[in-house]
């Protein structure tokens, strides 16, 4: 009896203490804040439901907020998660207070692994007052006008030469994993485009695995303890990337990069920072170049080929308004003039690339004069909500319509049935694979054209069928919905295909031009 209500009196004293320590340490919030969502477990409960769960995380915990943005308390700290397009318009036009850039300078050199002093020199805190641009502002300045889409011909013309090779090369009958096929062909031929022919990966292609060894392992490598043990593969995949970084930068070969990297190389030389420690930041540029348009690649791929009727409207679309020669296929055409397999691109992109636009906040600031965002809280517009939202995109969202993009780059509200009209167009903002505002990423031409050419040309020319021992290709692996939202989602498994050349096409050596 004695011990039957000591331990009800130890249960209830333990139940007090936690409702106090939660109350005491419960985030407290301005009225005028977003909605506050309190986890059960205080301080950590957000962070450990989205380690677990990923971005379905953020989905549920939306689902039973009505508000267009409510409020995560997270370690004493904030994040607003904005649900609705209209919100993330508004928040990329409060760019002067919600930056980019400051946790872009946090996050990049915990990627890669970078100096406490390299770190520093990025941050550089008294920029501001001293009247001077940091080396991330520097460097926006040198890589955005050059992506624009009036002047990268020079550079999309080395990719195709690359692609217009690599597809000449496929042996009848080849296998491959597709993933890698499309993820291994975007790194090797962007770091040739962006860094010449010299570029470590085609100097030494092992590097190439261990690039994507370090992509693979990029969360656990920035918790950051001891991660030569508990993220070895990544560890060493970086370390390897960065000493073929260092050699390439050693010996000169930088003079032969497309200009945004002489320049950027420039100005991280004028700011002193040594060469392993640009090395480094190459890794982590290397990054934006190839993991988005190397996975998104692979699932236009699997998307195409997964749906026989798709793939024969694709063929004859490229057909009629691409092929400009029997062996020829142009870009320009691909992008003007196709809209399916256009449409198929971005439809693929809103599935697996719903991005979280991250900004920190610098100053308070009113959203639409409602909603207050407090000073070094961090504002997220989550890609996985709204790509995810059937009052958005229809009552088909959480399928892949080919036809959703067909009347605008922005998408259409398909109708009850499914069907796509040149009506209901979606909002502007909903669309989250590239960002917005003022760092909408600048790559995004590039991406298109690599990701569509790469797409077109292995559509047209090629069938993929079951391997050995398969009766059936395993299409339409599942996503992996729980990954980290850090890049584009990836296949839970790959998929095994046997590449032949189409019937009467045996013979053509294909070529992708501008
Ligand atoms: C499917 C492929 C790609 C996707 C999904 C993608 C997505 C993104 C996203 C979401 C951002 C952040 C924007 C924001 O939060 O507002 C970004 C930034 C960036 N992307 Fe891409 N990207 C892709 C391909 C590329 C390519 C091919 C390049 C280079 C040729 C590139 C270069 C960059 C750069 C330099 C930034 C930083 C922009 C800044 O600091 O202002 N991206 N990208």
């Amino acid at each position: 009896m004695v011990t039957a209500s000591a331990t009800l009196s130890a249960l209830a004293l333990a139940a007090a203490i936690g409702a106090v320590i939660s109350f005491v340490f419960r985030t407290k919030v301005d009225s005028r804040e977003p909605p506050i969502f309190h986890p059960k477990i205080p301080f950590i409960g957000h962070i450990v439901g989205m380690l677990k769960e990923g971005p379905l995380y953020l989905a549920r915990v939306s689902a039973n907020c009505n508000a267009p943005i409510f409020t995560l308390p997270m370690l004493g700290g904030r994040t607003y998660i904005c649900k609705s397009p209209q919100i993330a318009q508004l928040v990329q036009r409060a760019s002067s207070t919600l930056d980019f850039d400051q946790l872009i300078i946090q996050v990049t050199p915990r990627m890669v692994g970078s100096s406490k002093e390299t770190r520093q020199k990025l941050l550089d805190p008294t920029a501001k007052e001293e009247g001077r641009k940091r080396i991330s502002e520097l460097g926006h300045d040198v890589i955005h006008p050059p992506l624009g889409v009036h002047r990268i011909s020079g550079i999309v013309a080395l990719q195709l030469e690359h692609f217009t090779e690599f597809v000449n090369k496929i042996q009848d009958g080849q296998e491959n994993a597709l993933f890698k096929f499309a993820t291994r062909e975007i790194t090797a031929a962007s770091m040739h485009t962006f860094y010449g022919p010299q570029n470590p990966f085609s100097n030494n292609p092992e590097l190439i695995e261990a690039f994507w060894d370090w992509e693979a392992g990029i969360v656990p490598y920035m918790v950051d303890v001891l991660p030569s043990i508990f993220a070895r593969k990544a560890y060493y995949g970086l370390e390897k990337c960065v000493q073929g970084f260092s050699e390439y930068l050693e010996k000169g070969y930088i003079k032969d990069a497309y200009c945004i990297l002489r320049d950027r190389q420039r100005i991280h030389e004028e700011a002193g920072i040594s060469v392993p420690e640009q090395a480094r930041l190459e890794v982590a540029l290397s990054f934006g170049f190839n993991g988005n348009a190397g996975i998104t690649s692979f699932w236009v791929l699997q998307n195409i080929f997964a749906r026989p009727d798709l793939l024969s409207q694709i063929r004859d679309e490229i057909r009629e308004n691409a092929l400009v020669a029997p062996d020829t296929i142009s870009f320009t055409k691909l992008r003007d003039a196709c809209p399916l397999i256009n449409s198929v691109y971005r439809e693929t992109m809103r599935l697996i690339a719903p991005m979280p636009s991250a900004r920190y906040v610098l100053e308070d600031t009113l959203l639409g004069g409602e909603y207050l965002l407090r000073k070094d809280a961090v504002v997220q517009i989550g890609g996985s909500i709204i790509h995810h939202d059937a009052s958005i995109w229809g009552p088909d969202v959480e399928e892949f319509n080919p036809r959703r993009f067909l009347y605008s780059s922005s998408g259409s509200k398909t109708n009850a049935d499914g069907s796509v009209t040149d009506k209901n167009q979606v909002h502007s903002a909903a669309f989250r694979s590239f960002g917005g505002g003022a760092s909408l990423c600048p790559g995004r031409h590039f991406a298109q054209m690599e990701i569509v050419s790469l797409a077109s040309v292995m559509a047209y020319g090629f069938d993929m069928l079951p391997p050995k021992g398969q009766s059936e290709v395993a299409w339409n692996p599942q996503r992996n919905e729980k990954q980290f939202p850090f890049a584009a989602i990836k296949p839970v498994r790959e998929v095994h295909v046997k590449l032949q050349r189409r019937k009467g096409m045996e013979d053509v050596k294909w070529m992708v031009k501008p």
